[in-house]
């Protein structure tokens, strides 16, 4: 009966517990606590390695494991051999029964050690019948997979071609050279260990001579094997190394036994020894998180009849395991990614960006390379490759969106600092702009830079999105300096009519020949000068030559337009006809003293005001048109192609004419004002009045003069006359006089007032008593009762 081992009976010299007999289900795989079944009766393979692998703690060793499987004949003493070697506890067979124990293939880890051992069905299909399939497919199996492949095989079937599986050998290596084949044409250096254990060695024959059977049989092998045309020179040292050993009989000799097993051990442990079997050579170079899947790949080929392509099952497997772990490699750098989106979608900055995704994309990496290195490396660098791109696909949003940010802030930051340095007093526009624009450069170009994420590289430029942002600057720059430029062109345009109002005016209103020549001096003086004060500031603008030649052509226009508005104004028609009206007086009623005239009888009237209407009536021509007498004053007035600047015309030939009569009219006036001033002088005190005043008073004048009483009081009072005069107190006597005369007046009216009201109260009161008197008898008459 067989029994279950679930303890590790190792190392002991003890006979083996009794053997069970395990049968595959059929269609599940045989697991104990620490073996499994990989691959049951129905030729099935397990989905439990890769679990099984992981329990073992084997999961995350890389290469830090080895594999190793065993071929041999049924019962030839290989579980026995493989849990002495390893301290496994595969089933080993009943003695008493010699009843096949292995089926399928099994696999357990070493005691202490990390390595796979698998025990495999033994050959000869003796209870198959004449079914080999089985044992073709582990045998193949076994090869491709392992490292070390113990042969395990009685000292007596040495030299027996059927008895030593040579058959079976012979196809499972020409199966196999098509493998190995293409993995020498690939410049693989992968070797297999072939480790020969004869059983049972009595030592009648020495080991060297088995050996030398052994070998030469193999080599016999190897020459009758149908190779392919390009593998025909190979030999069978090109793919396998070759050692032999030798076991005495585990029953009859069992202290030999026991103690050549553990030196034999020593080979599979000790690193230090020469013969130290797990030499790199042979490893398959599959991490051990990818040895299930690659078993189970290898296993389906053989199932399936396909030649055995190990490089291809290699690469099948790293594209698999890279893939996985390329995914596992990105969920959390997707989660990070995934953080600053939205910041950077809704516009924000993020500060350290770069920072941040150059860490997530390292991390992702490492974790990538950590495991995927260690798998076929062009597979690896392939799928390392795709990785990068889809780490940088999804960081380059972020890049683009940070930049696309970077802008906005940059154009804000330079639209404030302007604002705010224009408003400062005295401001230089040049250098606020200059200053704003360096500093919103800097600022885009240093969070730029900050969050490249692999320099060098095309997708991380952004010197477009810098151009892009400079051409933006320039152009609020540029109209910004319109805007400053217009700005000033109208200060100076207010300043220039507040400089030519008050010349102008009078100019205008004191018409000489050179009316216009005064004008136009003042005009172009200030022109000239406001110019210049335009020029002058304009060199801080940095305007262009062409924007300058604008502005001063504004300037022109504006000013001309100024001049001729207060022209118009100082022109309209009651102006210029006051302005005729006060010249014609001027010369007319006033004689060249300013002194106005009085006509006289005998005064030429006429010829006077012929003359001075004459010359007033020229100034309409005068102030007609804006032509200057010294023609080198002659202006051009600048031309507008849009609305009609005045010329120099003030106003037209119609105009003129009715202004001429309109004055007319009004001289004629003054006209005949002046001949009845005429008449009324004409109409006063006759001359002979004044004779016969001197005839009358002669006497009276001459009695004065003869008097010294009086030619004294005389001489007195023109000498206080002259006295007053001389010290300017005629003035103040003159009104001290004026006072007095006043207070005499008020005092006199005031007497006559009262006299006159006495005897006008008297009769008033007279008149009173009168009446008083009518009423008395009314007044004494007895009131009815
Ligand atoms: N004569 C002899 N018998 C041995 C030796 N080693 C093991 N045995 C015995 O041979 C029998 C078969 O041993 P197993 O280890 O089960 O042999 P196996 O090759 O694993 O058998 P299967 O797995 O059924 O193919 C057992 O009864 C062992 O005790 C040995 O070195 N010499």
């Amino acid at each position: 009966m067989a029994a279950y081992v679930s303890t590790l009976n190792f190392p002991t010299h003890a006979v083996s517990p009794p053997k069970r007999a395990v049968n595959g289900h059929s269609n599940h795989t045989n697991h104990t606590a620490d073996r499994l079944q990989i691959v049951n009766d129905e030729k099935q393979f397990t989905s439990d390695l890769s679990d099984q692998i992981s329990s073992w703690g084997l999961r995350d060793v890389g290469f830090d494991y080895n594999l190793v499987a065993v071929f041999g004949s049924q019962s030839t003493g290989k579980s026995t051999l493989l849990n002495r070697l390893f301290g496994t506890n595969f089933d080993v067979m009943d003695e008493s029964k010699r009843q096949q124990t292995t089926k399928g293939i099994w696999m357990c880890r070493g005691h202490d050690m990390n390595v796979l051992v698998m025990d495999v069905e033994g050959t000869d299909g003796r209870e198959r019948g004449e079914d080999q399939d089985f044992e073709r497919k582990s045998a193949l199996f076994s090869l491709a997979s392992s490292e070390v492949l113990i042969v395990n095989l009685w000292e007596h079937q040495v030299g027996l071609y059927q008895g030593a599986n040579m058959g079976l050998l012979k196809t499972v290596f020409e199966v196999n050279l098509g493998l190995f084949g293409k993995k020498s044409q690939e410049s693989s250096n992968q070797r297999t260990l072939l480790l020969f254990v004869i059983r049972d060695h009595i030592g009648a024959t020495p080991l060297a001579n088995l050996q030398a059977t052994l070998t030469a049989d193999l080599h016999r092998i190897w020459d009758t094997l149908s190779k392919p045309a390009e593998l025909q020179d190979r030999k069978l040292t090109d793919y396998f190394d070759l050692s032999f050993t030798a076991l005495p009989h585990k029953i009859l000799a069992s202290d030999r036994f026991e103690s050549d097993v553990r030196t034999l051990r020593g080979r599979f442990t000790d690193k230090s020894r020469d013969d130290f079997v797990f030499k790199p050579a042979y490893h398959k170079r599959i991490p051990a998180d990818g040895v299930a899947f690659y078993m189970e790949g290898i296993w389906e080929q053989v199932q399936t009849n396909k030649d055995l392509d190990l490089p291809t099952q290699q690469e099948l497997l790293a594209q698999f395991r890279c893939d996985e772990i390329s995914t596992n490699a990105l969920v959390e750098f997707n989660d990070q990614s995934k953080s600053q989106k939205r910041p950077i979608e809704a516009g924000k900055v993020i500060d350290g960006l770069g920072e941040m995704m150059r860490s997530w994309r390292s991390q992702a990496l490492s974790r990538y390379d950590r495991e995927a290195s260690r798998y076929h490396q062009g597979v690896y660098k392939r799928k390392r490759a795709d990785l990068v791109g889809t780490l940088d696909s999804t960081l380059s949003p972020l890049f683009l969106g940070q930049l696309k940010n970077l802008h906005k802030a940059a154009l804000v930051s330079f639209k404030s600092a302007t604002v705010a340095g224009l408003k400062v007093e005295g401001y230089n526009f040049a250098d606020v702009v200059g200053k704003a624009r360096a500093s919103a450069e800097a600022r885009f170009s240093d969070g730029a830079q900050e969050a490249v994420v692999t320099e060098g590289d095309a997708s991380w430029q952004w010197e477009e999105e810098l151009r892009l942002l400079r051409e933006e600057i320039q152009s609020i720059a540029d109209q910004l300096r319109k805007d400053e430029t217009k700005k000033m062109v109208n200060a100076i345009e207010r300043n220039f009519k507040k400089q030519i109002a008050e010349p102008v005016d009078l100019q205008l209103s004191r018409p000489t020949p050179e009316i216009w020549d005064n004008v136009l001096r003042t005009y172009t003086d200030t022109l000239a000068d406001s110019e210049y004060s335009y020029l002058s500031k304009a060199r801080s603008f940095d305007c262009t030559d062409e924007e300058n030649d604008q502005a001063v052509a504004t300037l022109r226009q504006r000013a001309w337009a100024a001049l001729r508005a207060k022209i118009d104004e100082q022109t309209v028609d009651t102006a210029i006809l006051t302005k005729l009206r006060s010249y014609f007086e001027e010369r007319f009623r006033y004689d060249e003293q300013g002194v106005p005239r009085v006509w006289k009888p005998d005064d030429d009237i006429d010829g006077a005001f012929k003359k001075a209407k004459d010359v007033t009536l020229e100034l309409i021509s005068l102030y007609a048109k804006i032509v200057p007498q010294d023609p080198e004053l002659a202006y051009t007035p600048p031309e507008d192609g849009e609305d009609d600047t005045p010329g120099l015309v003030v106003f037209s030939e119609t105009k003129a004419l009715e202004l001429g009569a309109r004055f007319r009219r009004e001289a004629d006036a003054h006209y005949i004002e002046a001949k009845r001033s005429t008449v009324v002088g004409i109409a006063q005190i006759p001359y002979w009045i004044y004779g016969m005043l001197v005839v009358l008073g002669w006497n009276e004048a001459m009695l004065i003069l003869f008097n010294p009483l009086y030619f004294a009081l005389v001489l007195i009072l023109a000498a206080s006359a002259w006295i007053t005069i001389q010290l300017n107190l005629a003035g103040p006597l003159m009104h001290v006089g004026g006072s007095i005369a006043l207070e005499v007046k008020r005092q006199a009216e005031n007497r006559l007032r009262e006299h006159f009201a006495e005897p006008l109260r008297a009769q008033a009161h007279a008149a009173m008593e009168e009446d008083d008197d009518a009423r008395e008898p009314e007044r004494r008459i007895p009131q009815p009762f």
